[in-house]
């Protein structure tokens, strides 16, 4: 079963974050003049991904992917390189335009339940004690890039064996918060008896 590849971060097991870590800088790939971001604190819902949209190093079938303030994400060397790769998604991906890796991804619509929050692959950084993942989302969505259907069985097993419990779109709590803010915006939100 440990065949089954997921993502290098997790695949020799799952390594847990550290209290009181504090963040840190993620590099893109380039040996020559890499672009670097500071992501000043922890990160929150750390998971992976089988989307088609967010970035996964050469051979992963996963991405790793978290949350951090926007405010906390700051481009700190060669930001010139950074271009938007997909304008009209929802989440603005921002990549480095020689290696391709996703750097950040942001959130420009006010109205979007996560707005606020960008999206980081914490992999990119050499600190260590960044929030581990938590589960997996978008695991169906792996077979859009090519994976085999035949597989699924083996991937969703190997998942719960890291202790990423595989879910078809996001956890039960993201799609919860999703859902509260659809209600809040709609009027229809329980508001008790
Ligand atoms: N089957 C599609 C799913 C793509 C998708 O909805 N991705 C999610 C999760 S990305 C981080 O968890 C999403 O919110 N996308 C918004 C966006 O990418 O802008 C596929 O695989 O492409
Ligand atoms: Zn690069
Ligand atoms: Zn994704």
């Amino acid at each position: 079963m440990a065949s089954v590849t997921i993502h290098p971060a997790v695949d020799h097991g799952v390594k847990p974050g550290k209290d009181g870590f504090g963040g840190g800088t993620l590099t893109c790939l380039c040996a020559d003049k890499p672009v670097k971001v500071k992501v000043g604190a922890q990160t929150a819902h750390n998971h992976v991904c089988g989307c088609s949209k967010c970035w996964k190093p050469k051979g992963a079938v996963f991405a790793q992917i978290a949350v951090v303030g926007r405010d906390k994400v700051v481009v700190l060397e060669n930001g010139d390189k950074l271009g938007i790769v997909d304008a009209s998604a929802a989440i603005e991906r921002h990549a480095c335009k020689v290696c391709g890796t996703h750097m950040i991804g942001r959130i420009e619509n006010k109205d979007h339940p996560f707005y606020g929050l960008d999206f980081v692959h914490t992999e990119l950084s050499k600190e260590e004690g960044w929030a581990a993942p938590g589960f997996a989302a978008f695991v169906s969505s792996i077979i859009e890039s090519g994976y085999n259907p035949a597989g699924m069985d083996a991937v969703r097993a190997r998942l719960n064996e890291l202790g990423l419990p595989p879910y078809d779109c996001l956890s039960p709590p993201l799609m919860d918060a999703i859902a509260t803010h659809t209600a809040k915006a709609k009027g229809t939100l329980y508001k008790g008896a």
